[in-house]
């Protein structure tokens, strides 16, 4: 991809990436990705992001199509992930006068990545940079999706740049969304993305919307097209995504697998008293309802028993998936509890008992585990476990 215009004095000057195909280790990315970067040239002349250090040459000479290096006066570092801060110390060798705006936390990240202290001055909200005729603003809006994340407000052009907000893993060789071909594929990959980097950050992501120059027709993202024609899509999308209904009664999930039904036993017991304690009550046999129903009820529930026996030592892997893929940003005033039978030496409860508290869901002391077939008194401390885990959920 060479250097596209965007606006006067506005281009585009990252790179494409359409062979990757996994993201961050764990994010699908059917259709690659983009490592988007942009210079705004003036009286003085400045780059916003770099890009994935293996793509610095390619960013290169998209800079120097539209102007030669030297010319370069100030590099804007709304967010340093490595996709986006991989370049910066190759770009101080070839240009070492270059100065670097980032916020307080991004020149953290940005000399920890390089490895050695940069020049960089640490801006604020509402702190500025004048280009000459064209002044642009830094806007703080951490969370999105670090600590380090702003926004960069380009009021004469009315451009936001917006590190990975509102960007998703596509590649749209023009970077122009009216020209993207495929709505579906394009739409399918922007709602992975939200899902992936921003759904944890739901509060954070209403504050960047709010944040965000209604003014701004035009929104450039650190991946992924341009947005013009989507801006209010995208924006409506995120604020619906984020917005979270508020809940009238708790949820609880009890989640388990049971070879037996003897686990299953105790997952009954856990329920029914729950549910007789007025809670929103979600019981799922693992096997039957699968991963994703469980880890969704997982992560929806403000109580979770998570149950399992214990097979040649541990819990199934099943059971591991689900407690694995639960979002540990979002724990904060949960409760969570493992219960389980075993035979002889019940490693799977402690085990799990001791993923769910470095979770940092408010756990009891202890995991609840009975031998072999749980009797009726089992099943009333079982209850008496349930409710337990219920009344440490704030
Ligand atoms: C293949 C297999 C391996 C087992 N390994 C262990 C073990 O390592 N330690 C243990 O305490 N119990 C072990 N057990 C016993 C189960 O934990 C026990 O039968 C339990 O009651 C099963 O509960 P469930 O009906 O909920 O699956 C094993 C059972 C099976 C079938």
């Amino acid at each position: 991809m060479s250097a596209i215009q965007l606006r006067e004095g506005v281009w585009s000057v990252g790179v494409l990436n359409p062979a990757l195909r996994v993201f961050d280790i764990v994010m699908e990315a059917k259709y690659g990705t983009s490592y988007n970067a942009y210079l705004v040239t003036g009286e003085k002349n400045v780059l916003i992001e770099t890009v994935h250090a293996e793509y610095f040459e390619e960013y290169v000479d998209n800079i120097t199509s539209v102007l030669p290096l030297e010319q370069i006066d100030y590099l804007i570092m709304n967010h340093n992930e490595p996709d986006h801060s991989g370049s910066v110390a190759m770009l101080m060798e070839r240009c070492p006068n270059l100065k670097i705006f980032a916020t307080a936390a991004g020149k953290k990240h940005m000399e920890d990545v390089a490895n050695r202290a940069l020049p960089i001055q640490i801006v604020k909200a509402g702190d500025t940079l004048d280009l000459g005729g064209k002044v642009l603003e830094f806007i703080p809006a951490p969370m999105l999706h670090w600590a380090d994340s702003m926004f960069t407000w380009d009021p004469a052009d009315k451009i936001a740049f917006t590190c990975d907000f509102l960007g998703c893993h596509f590649c749209e060789p023009t970077m122009l969304d009216k020209n993207i071909h495929d709505n579906a594929a394009y739409e399918g990959e922007f709602y992975n993305y939200y899902g992936g980097i921003f759904s944890p950050f739901k509060p954070f992501v209403l504050k960047g919307l709010n944040l965000l120059p209604a003014e701004a027709d035009m929104v450039c993202p650190s991946h992924g097209p341009v947005l013009v024609e989507r801006l209010q899509w995208a924006k409506e999308e995120y604020r619906r995504l984020s917005t979270v209904a508020p809940k009238a009664v708790k949820d609880a999930a009890v989640i388990y697998a049971s070879a037996y039904g003897c686990t299953k036993a105790l997952a009954e017991a856990a329920a029914e008293a729950l549910k007789a304690d007025g809670l929103n009550v979600t019981c799922l046999d693992l096997v039957a309802a699968g991963l994703p129903a469980c880890a969704a009820a997982a992560n929806e529930a403000d109580v979770l028993l998570v149950g399992a026996p214990t097979i040649n030592r541990d819990a199934p892997k099943g059971i591991w998936d689900v407690v694995t893929s639960i979002d540990a940003i979002n724990v904060k005033g949960k409760a969570a509890g493992a219960f389980g039978s075993f035979g002889w030496s019940g490693e799977a409860t402690g085990m799990l008992h001791t993923r769910l508290s470095q979770l940092k869901y408010a756990v009891p002391e202890a995991p609840f585990r009975v031998t072999f077939t749980p009797t009726e008194d089992d099943k009333k401390a079982m209850a008496d476990y349930a409710r337990s885990v219920a009344a440490l959920c704030k």
